[in-house]
């Protein structure tokens, strides 16, 4: 059985992300912290059956940590959607400002008071905030590469909804996202052209015309949704649902014997399995695939077959990632700029 704790519980993703943890069986113990209202979503949920223990939490005084260290006793697992989102007009870095604070004295709890549990980064810019992440687990000395992921299933989900429109579009045929799951994936970072999808035999069936604009939306995805919602935040819903997808293998991995198949953003350099030497030789961080078991990542396996058409996206990622996990870095250790 496993604990959760969910931190930024009572926003846009950590409402439905909750629900849906909620629901999950495995689930023996679900600890909800935000700075507003997390005891008010914890008792809402908590009116739902279940054997789950289920709790919520919020600071007393700005200076009050203890609700945090409450939230945090005993983690399995610990879920980071805390921080601002975009508004129209922002990049995922104009969040950084805040963000990479909120991020660094979140995990810096995490690392004090369950230094063994998985840590899934949200908070975006993920590129810069898993590094961050990262890095106050390494001051704490209770860094393990294996078990901090930023969270970049949102891609893998765009990527598999809309190849499957994409496929229609120009063949005619239904091939349905679920069919597609696995044999795509997007790799790289999570913002713009640091996403690299990874389309394997289905890119045959793609003008370059279908496969330009397929590439436009999974890379820009976020923005379509920032967009359409007019000021009133970014993807909420499906990022509850692709957060939820990943924490749930988290969970399989944990609680049984199957080591499960993911993608993530992770520090790859101190884990087991190749990469390509043009990510290898520029970059330590990269989403990439891998095999999960009760210890976390046990093996990066890396698709082989790339085409040249993503080896180039591939360069084009690798240069903008090296920036922003520096940025992440420094943020840390500003004696090193
Ligand atoms: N990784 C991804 O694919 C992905 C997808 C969508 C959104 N995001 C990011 O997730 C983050 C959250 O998005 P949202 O729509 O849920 O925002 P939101 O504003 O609706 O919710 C964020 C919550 O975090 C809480 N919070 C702020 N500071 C906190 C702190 N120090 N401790 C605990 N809680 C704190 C807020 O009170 C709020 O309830 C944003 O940074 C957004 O960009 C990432
Ligand atoms: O676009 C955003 O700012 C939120 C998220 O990273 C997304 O991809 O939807």
């Amino acid at each position: 059985m496993v604990k959760i704790t969910v931190l930024g519980a009572a926003g846009g993703i950590g409402q439905p992300l909750s629900l849906l943890l909620r629901l999950n069986s495995k689930v023996s113990e679900l600890a909800l912290f935000d700075i507003v209202n997390a005891q008010g979503v914890a008792t809402d949920l908590s009116h739902i059956p279940s054997t789950q223990k289920i709790t919520g939490y919020g600071p007393k005084s700005k200076t009050d940590i203890t609700q945090l260290q409450a939230a945090l006793k005993d983690a399995d697992i610990v879920v980071i959607p805390a921080g601002i989102p975009r508004k129209p007009g922002m990049t995922r870095n104009d969040l950084f400002k805040i963000n990479a604070s909120i991020v660094k004295s979140l995990v810096h709890q995490a690392g004090l008071i369950c230094p063994n549990a998985f840590i899934c980064v949200i908070s975006n810019p993920v590129n810069s905030t898993v590094p961050i992440a990262v890095e106050e687990l390494k001051t704490l000395g209770v860094y393990n590469p294996s078990k901090v992921f930023g969270v970049t299933t949102l891609d893998n989900l765009r990527l598999e909804e809309f190849l499957s429109l994409s496929i229609k579009r120009a063949t005619g045929k239904t091939v349905t996202p679920a069919e597609l799951r696995g044999d795509v994936i997007s790799i790289g970072g999570h913002s713009g052209s640091t996403i690299v999808p990874v389309l394997n035999s289905w890119a045959r069936n793609l003008s370059s015309e279908v496969y330009d604009s397929l590439l436009h939306r999974v890379q820009y995805g976020g923005d379509e949704v920032v967009k359409a919602k007019q000021g009133r935040g970014s993807a909420t819903l499906s990022m509850a649902t692709a957060g939820y997808r990943f924490v749930s293998h988290l969970i399989e991995a944990l609680t049984g014997d199957s080591v499960v198949d993911e993608v993530a953003y992770v520090k790859f350099d101190e884990l087991p399995g190749q990469v390509p030497d043009i990510v290898a030789d520029n970059v330590s961080y990269f989403s990439l695939p891998f095999k999960l078991g009760k210890t976390g990542v046990k093996l990066i396996t890396f698709p082989h077959s790339l085409s040249d058409k993503e080896t180039g996206l591939m360069a084009v990622a690798v240069n903008q990632l090296k920036d922003e996990i520096a940025r992440g870095v420094n943020f840390v250790h500003p004696s090193k700029l």
